[in-house]
């Protein structure tokens, strides 16, 4: 049974994927409802509003997902959330659209006046002299971040006869001849745009991008916009370039603190507003809340997601072919953290065979989360593994070898520790499932699965039998038994299953008896 939290307002036919989910209940309420169990919580649906702090998240140790039914992630702290191994998704493209065009009607709006003639109509005024505009025909907008929304824009003010200089250095050459735009750096940008529009996210490379350097570069009379994160355009620094008459106006749909109540900005009356209302359309909202509700569909499925923030992204066709090396290598992780009880420095992973051709650093991280599974008490998945092995000053090699050992897969995993090092090794058999057919040293054949004791003893006559009526005694069944030596009356091995756990008292039964080395109770 999943409990999921809608805390923003998030359209209510888009999360049809999730209400059609048998075992699973929504509660819509704020997160700070004194009546949500926020303990019981496995993911959260937002929107910008709910701010998901270190301090949410800490008192949600049950949560596994969080999906923002939107494209900013500002309001998430992700490394929070990645440290504690909840993975974020977003909707990346359900509202490119509507804010492209949101942007726009601010651009036109704020050109030729529109909503402060509108006021002026609505108090029964007829000034037509006052509200003289300015053409968009002709003028030179500058882009700042040529992404999903900036493009879809540059489309919209082409068509309007404008011409495009855009500032993104993640934009290539090619990309910028296809959409026939300019590109141009960001000074060269703020010398040349008659109004200029932001459309990066907020980082902290893009905080302040525009700050009052940058604005005493631009032409006098120029315009700003911004759609995308208040934050990006210093506002106080805008505030007194609108004030000393340098800058003619500003449309914002967004504010470094929303609402912003009583702001300076809001003072002038060529600085038109309105409140983060790019993605408000029915159509946006029902994109953005579907492709939300299904990715987290997709993930308490166990299925991989498309649209994370934290962790890599995998096709459907890709995870069917690395699902079964995915609980293999988990199960690997967990196998070693269980018969290693001493410290370890070094997790060393070979990848061989046609394993060559996986998405190997999605099975390392695998392999780390078996590996913290049983060992710590946090809960560690591919998300947050790596960070986690880096905090325990562990390690990670990963390596790829063309030696199989004879099978056509593989993946062989070392614990190093001060002075000691086990070493696991895998396969994947089509049509008979995953074997471990090397464990510290002894070649051996065995399903890595369910309740398992590893026995370490010598190779001497009458051990099997004296395990076997030990067993019998306590009346536990074996369900399957599987031994392995390296030379006659050397040290040995058997691997034993068994339908249900083994208790304390058998294992101290077991390892009383002569020839016995060590006893390990796995549990997988
Ligand atoms: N007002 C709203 O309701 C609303 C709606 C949707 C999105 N947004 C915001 O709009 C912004 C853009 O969204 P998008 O979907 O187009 O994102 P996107 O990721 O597709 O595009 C962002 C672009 O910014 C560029 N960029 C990154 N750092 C930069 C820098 N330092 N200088 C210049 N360019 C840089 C990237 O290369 C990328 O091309 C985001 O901040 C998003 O949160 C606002
Ligand atoms: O980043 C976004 O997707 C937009 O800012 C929309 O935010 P909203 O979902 O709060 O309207």
């Amino acid at each position: 049974m999943y409990t999921v939290l809608v805390s923003d307002a998030i359209n209510a036919e888009g999360l049809k994927p999730l209400l059609d989910m048998p075992n699973l209940e929504i509660i819509q309420k704020k997160s700070d409802d004194p009546s949500v169990r926020l303990e019981s919580i496995d993911a959260l649906l937002v929107r910008s509003a709910t701010k998901v702090t270190e301090q949410l998240l800490d008192q949600m140790p049950n949560l596994k997902i969080i999906g923002r039914a939107g494209v900013g992630v500002d309001n998430i702290d992700v490394p929070a959330a990645t440290k504690k191994g909840i993975v974020v998704v977003n909707a990346p493209d359900g509202n490119t659209i509507s804010t492209a065009e949101h942007t726009f009607a601010m651009m036109a709006s704020l050109m030729r006046r529109i909503p402060q003639a509108y006021v002026s109509v609505k108090n029964t005024e007829w000034k037509r002299s006052t509200f003289v505009g300015t053409e968009l025909h002709g003028k030179t907008l500058g882009i700042v971040g040529l992404g999903r929304i900036g493009a879809e824009l540059a489309k919209r003010a082409k068509a309007f006869g404008m011409t495009i200089t855009v500032f993104d250095p993640f934009l290539t050459k090619e990309r910028a001849a296809k959409l026939g735009v300019e590109s141009a750096s960001l000074e060269q940008l703020l010398q040349s745009s008659d109004i200029i529009t932001v459309h990066t996210p907020l980082t902290p490379e893009t905080k302040g991008l525009i700050n009052s350097k940058s604005l005493s570069l631009t032409k006098k009379g120029v315009y700003f916009l911004n759609c995308a994160r208040g934050g990006i355009i210093d506002e106080l620094a805008l505030a007194d370039y609108i004030g000393s008459g340098h800058v003619a106006g500003a449309a914002l749909d967004v504010f470094e603190l929303e609402p912003p109540g009583e702001h300076p900005l809001l003072k002038f009356d060529q600085v038109i507003a309105t409140p983060h209302l790019g993605a408000s359309t029915k159509e946006a909202q029902l994109n953005v809340a579907t492709q939300v509700a299904k990715e987290v569909r997709l993930f308490l499925e166990d299925m991989p997601v498309s649209n994370s923030i934290n962790l890599p992204a995998i096709s459907k066709d890709l995870y069917a072919k690395l699902q079964p090396f995915h609980q293999l290598a988990k199960q690997m992780g967990a196998i070693l953290s269980q018969c290693v009880k001493t410290g370890i420095h070094e997790l060393s992973i070979t990848y061989s065979g046609s394993a060559t051709d996986l998405e190997t650093p999605y099975l390392t991280k695998a392999l780390i989360s078996g590996f913290f599974k049983n060992r710590i008490d946090a809960y560690v998945n591919e998300v947050n593994a790596l960070l986690t092995a880096k905090e325990r000053g562990i390690t990670i090699g990963e390596k790829i070898s063309v030696d199989a050992f004879g099978y056509s897969n593989c993946i062989t995993v070392t614990a190093k520790g001060e002075d000691s090092a086990f070493t696991v090794r895998g396969t994947y058999i089509d049509h008979y499932g995953p074997r471990i057919v090397f464990l510290n040293g002894f070649n051996i054949d065995f399903l890595p699965d369910g309740n398992l004791l590893y026995i370490q003893h010598m190779d001497r006559p009458g051990v099997i039998g004296r395990v076997g009526k030990i067993l019998g005694d306590l009346s536990v069944n074996i369900a399957t038994m599987q031994v392995g030596r390296k030379e006659a009356g050397g040290e040995a091995i058997m691997v034993l299953s068994f339908d249900n756990p083994i208790e304390e008292q058998t294992l101290s039964a077991l390892s009383k008896l002569e020839d016995i080395v060590s006893i390990n109770s796995i549990l997988l």
